[in-house]
């Protein structure tokens, strides 16, 4: 028998209705495929937040100033973010990267430094950064996994805060999955219609303006912020030591993409937990054929999605770890 026929035995002889447990079933079998296990764990899982600064935010993209980037890093680092209080929630370990704010940060317990610049340029009407700065990104990424599996850790999620990052986010979307730009464009922090109908306009101009862009690197170093082209590399370094990777919303989704369509087995290692509102966000999770684990309407970012998902996904290996079969503990099956 090969190892997913024994976990899908090991699923069906809990004691349950065959498949009573859902997507839990699926989930469990999905991560003792990647262990390689019939008895998987999930050891120091931990969040990691990669913030960066846009130069496309002057364009009027978002319905927040910038400053909201680095007012955010203090506000993760004093532990009052949305993803502070669900990482405290869950015991999830949470780390946080300036890979490149318009701030200097002050050294903290918490923050790793790790800056490429002072945000990206303005790819409206240049690279949003120089081959040079995609390269130190993804090395950092890299660089930074391998730090955090050293704690132990084998299953990470991965969090962004960047004013204007939608946008970015909004670019990769088009690119990698063919799509026209009105349907990869949301309203992000929440901008109204008119300023809808305005993003949409600046981030078409941008795509006219670069043209025709196949290769996923040169789509990062065009488009990127700081922060996802260090997802990208964390999120490729985490499929190397082959740690479980959780996929937050429509911004970490889109690096997702990236980090796909350079390494495709990495779908294998990926948990898509939520479906985010950010409109988009659906169809882009259509086309990686991907089923999000919740469905709250949530639409904020910061690996809050992970850390809302983590205990459903714990869940998913408890069962297949600790319920009783029919044989132990004595219970009849199916007579029919
Ligand atoms: C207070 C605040 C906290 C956030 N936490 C995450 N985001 C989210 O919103 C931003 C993307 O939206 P846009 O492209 O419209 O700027 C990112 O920083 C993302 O992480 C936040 C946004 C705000 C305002
Ligand atoms: O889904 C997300 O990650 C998201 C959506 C809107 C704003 N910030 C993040």
């Amino acid at each position: 028998m090969t190892l997913t026929e024994q976990l899908q035995q090991k699923i069906n002889q809990k004691t349950k209705p065959l498949g009573a447990l859902g997507k839990l079933e699926k989930l469990a079998l999905q991560i003792g495929k990647v262990q390689k296990t019939l008895t998987p764990r999930l050891q120091n899982p931990t969040i990691v937040v990669f913030a960066s600064d846009h130069g496309i935010a002057q364009e009027g993209v978002s319905a927040y100033p910038q400053e909201v980037t680095y007012q955010m890093v203090l506000n993760f680092l004093r532990g009052g973010a949305a993803i502070n209080v669900f990482c405290r929630q869950n015991h999830l370990a949470l780390k946080v990267v300036d890979a490149g704010v318009k701030h200097h940060f002050e050294p903290h317990a918490d923050l790793i430094l790790a800056k490429a610049g002072m945000g990206t340029k303005n790819f409206l009407r240049e690279q949003a950064m120089t081959p040079q700065e995609l390269h130190f990104c993804l090395g950092k990424g890299k660089e930074i996994v391998q730090t955090i599996a050293e704690t132990g850790c084998n299953v990470i999620g991965f969090g962004e805060m960047g004013i204007g990052n939608t946008s970015a986010a909004s670019m990769l979307m088009s690119y990698f999955c063919q799509l026209p730009m009105e349907q990869c464009v949301g309203k992000g922090t929440g901008v109204d219609e008119k300023r809808l109908l305005h993003k949409i306009e600046v981030l078409k101009k941008a795509q006219n303006f670069h043209g025709t862009i196949t290769d996923p690197y040169l789509i990062l170093q065009t488009f990127a912020g700081f922060e996802m082209a260090q997802m990208c590399g964390a999120m490729l370094e985490a499929f190397r030591r082959n740690m479980l990777i959780l996929v937050d919303g429509f911004i970490a989704t889109s690096v997702f993409l990236a980090a796909q369509s350079i390494e495709p087995a990495i779908r294998e290692n990926a948990i898509f937990c939520h479906q985010s509102n950010e409109a988009g966000h659906r169809l882009m999770l259509e086309y990686l054929q991907a089923e999000p684990v919740l469905h709250l309407d949530m639409r904020l970012g910061e690996g809050t999605g992970c850390a809302a998902a983590f205990p459903i996904i714990q869940s998913a290996v408890t069962f297949l770890n600790e319920m009783a079969s029919f044989e132990s503990a004595g219970v009849s099956e199916k007579s029919e």
